[in-house]
């Protein structure tokens, strides 16, 4: 009797494990080859997946190989030893497909496929693409989940179209004109700092590494937008912000792959935690403080009979569409509060920062072109201070501005999931495949910028982005195109104008031999190890 029982024990035992070979058969290979075979069929090529991993150990290989190989440091600041291509360090293996299938090519990573696609045209119908079909890959995504919550950033469908419409208008050209003042008033501690910098050194020259220091000048604006007058609380989550993308983005990372190995480890997995629960409550203490002192507030209102005609800053649009959203319960309210929050806080701080470093790399290793901006800015605003009607006659800073947006755009790609079968141009793309398309590598495509697309020359953009890359404007994107486009491009690009404007008027600036070339992605792309420079009053300022 025994026996037998043990023989059908033994015997469900195999069924059960030959049933869960087939289903890894089927669901890993199976499923993932008629995907495959449906690009495939399209003309699409690629490198050869394996059995279980797709990809994968190629990836792995080339990226290792890349992490080994000598770092390209240069020790001269002479701009001709700064190599502006570094598609191939921080993206080794894309870029090493691309060399070899081209523009569109298709890889694996296991369960997941992947289209690469840097094509011009196929880019625009990709971006530009209404339909909720193509959305932004969730699975990726997850990893900045403790970073971004389910905000505007990472949601899709009606979720995100709801954020979009709360959260846009806020950043509509006509209201970032009014936030001029408030961009000059975050910059003048920086260069206050810096003046007293160069007063402790010997009052002629200083050196200094300007990427914390702006990072607080861009942190203390988007506070201001953010919190209004209760600012100042909304800039300890800042650090904290900083502080997880390090922790997040410390692992290596595989486009296509959020975990590659066991990325986050249980101490980091920690940390991780830990600092996401020290943001959420700094924003909520700000979120209640700011409620005690709207209380105080509209009793003085009353008391002294004021009407305020005071604007409402970002916070509370978003307070007051969240509880006036009958969908949402309270818990969900919150969570919706908090992660708006995050998103814009992360969104509208990091890129801006370095996109500024990224500027002061290119311009001090380019005194000509400091000198051109500081001759316009001499014209056009003569106090030294720009304002909203002399910014869009500062030509030349805009210039220089979109050159570095080209050759170090901050947001490495644009990545989107087909959430549904769905057409981009002429190729059908099966459901569950996800589309990436390498920023930098589209910003120097020889075809669309010319023969001198890794050099920096900002006259390129003086008849203005369509001239620059031959009529195919889909060819810049450095803030992204389409329904999806960059909603803090205005603010973004005001902010840089205005910052770069006050340090021109103010110093000329050249690359301390202390500065090492060295890209970095860490979710976007920065500089290694900062931007050190020498900095000299100019003889325009005077104080
Ligand atoms: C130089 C600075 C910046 C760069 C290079 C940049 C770049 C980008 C890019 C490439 C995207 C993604 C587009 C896509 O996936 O299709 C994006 C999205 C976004 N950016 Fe920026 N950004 C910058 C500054 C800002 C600022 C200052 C803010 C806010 C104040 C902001 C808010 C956002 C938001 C909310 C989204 C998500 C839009 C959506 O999914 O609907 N960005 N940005």
């Amino acid at each position: 009797m025994e026996v037998i029982v043990l023989r059908v024990l033994f015997s469900l035992c195999g069924i059960g494990v030959l049933g869960f070979l087939v289903h890894i058969y089927n669901s890993v290979w199976f499923k993932s080859e008629r995907v495959r075979r449906k690009l495939r069929m399209q003309g699409i090529k690629g490198p050869t997946p394996s059995f279980l991993y797709g990809n994968l150990p190629e990836m792995q290989k080339i990226q290792l190989q890349t992490l080994k190989a000598p770092l390209n440091h240069h020790d001269c600041c002479s701009e001709s030893f700064v190599e502006h291509d570094y598609t191939s360090t921080l993206f080794p293996y894309l870029e090493q497909w691309r060399k070899e299938y081209g523009l569109l090519y298709t890889y694996s990573t296991g369960m997941r496929q992947h289209l690469y696609i840097n094509q011009p045209e196929l880019v625009k119908e990709m971006n530009q693409s209404l339909t909720l079909e193509l959305g932004k890959p969730t699975y990726v995504t997850k990893r900045l989940a403790p970073m971004l919550g389910n905000g505007i950033l990472r949601s899709n469908g009606h979720l995100w179209a709801q954020q979009r419409k709360i959260v846009a208008p806020e950043f509509f050209m006509d209201k970032v004109k009014e936030m001029v003042g408030l961009m000059l008033e975050s910059a003048e501690p920086m260069l206050k700092k810096w003046e007293e910098c160069i007063e402790a050194q010997g009052g002629s020259t200083a050196e200094i590494k300007v990427d914390e220091d702006l990072r607080g000048v861009s942190a203390d604006v988007i506070s201001r937008v953010c919190f209004g007058s209760s600012y100042a609380k909304g800039r300890e989550v800042f650090s904290k912000l900083r502080s997880l993308q390090k922790t997040i983005s410390h692992q290596g990372f595989l486009f296509g792959v959020t975990n590659f190995g066991n990325i986050f480890g249980g101490k980091k997995q920690n940390e991780i935690r830990c600092l996401e629960r020290e943001i959420e409550s700094l924003i909520w203490k700000a979120i209640e403080d700011r409620d005690q002192e709207q209380v105080e507030e509209e009793v003085n209102v009353i008391n002294n009979n004021i009407v305020s005609g005071e604007k409402k800053d970002l916070l509370q649009l978003i307070l007051e569409a969240a509880s006036g959203d009958q969908s949402l319960d309270k818990d969900s309210c919150k969570r919706f509060i908090v992660d708006n929050c995050k998103s814009i806080y992360f969104a509208g701080h990091e890129s801006t920062a370095v996109a500024t470093s990224w500027c002061l790399m290119l311009l001090a290793s380019h005194p000509d072109w400091q000198a051109r901006i500081r001759d316009e800015l001499a014209q056009v605003c003569p106090n030294g201070l720009p304002d909203a009607t002399s910014l869009p006659q500062l030509k030349t800073v805009t210039m220089v501005i979109q050159e570095v947006l080209r050759l170090y755009p901050p947001a490495a790609f644009v990545s989107r999931e087909a959430l549904e079968e769905t057409k981009v141009g002429n190729i059908t793309v099966p459901k569950g495949v996800c589309l990436w398309t390498l920023i930098p590598t589209l910003h120097r495509d020889s075809d669309v910028w010319g023969p001198d697309a890794n050099e920096f020359k900002p006259e390129r953009f003086a008849e203005g982005v369509a001239q620059a890359c031959r009529l195919s404007p889909q060819a810049y994107i450095p803030f992204g195109l389409g329904p999806r486009l960059c909603l803090g491009k205005n603010f973004a690009m005001v902010e840089l104008k205005v910052i770069l404007s006050l340090i021109i008027s103010r110093f000329s600036f050249s690359l301390s031999p202390k500065y090492h070339h060295s890209p970095a992605y860490r979710m976007i792309v920065e500089p290694g190890n900062g931007v050190q420079i020498f900095i000299k009053r100019t003889s325009h300022h005077h104080q």
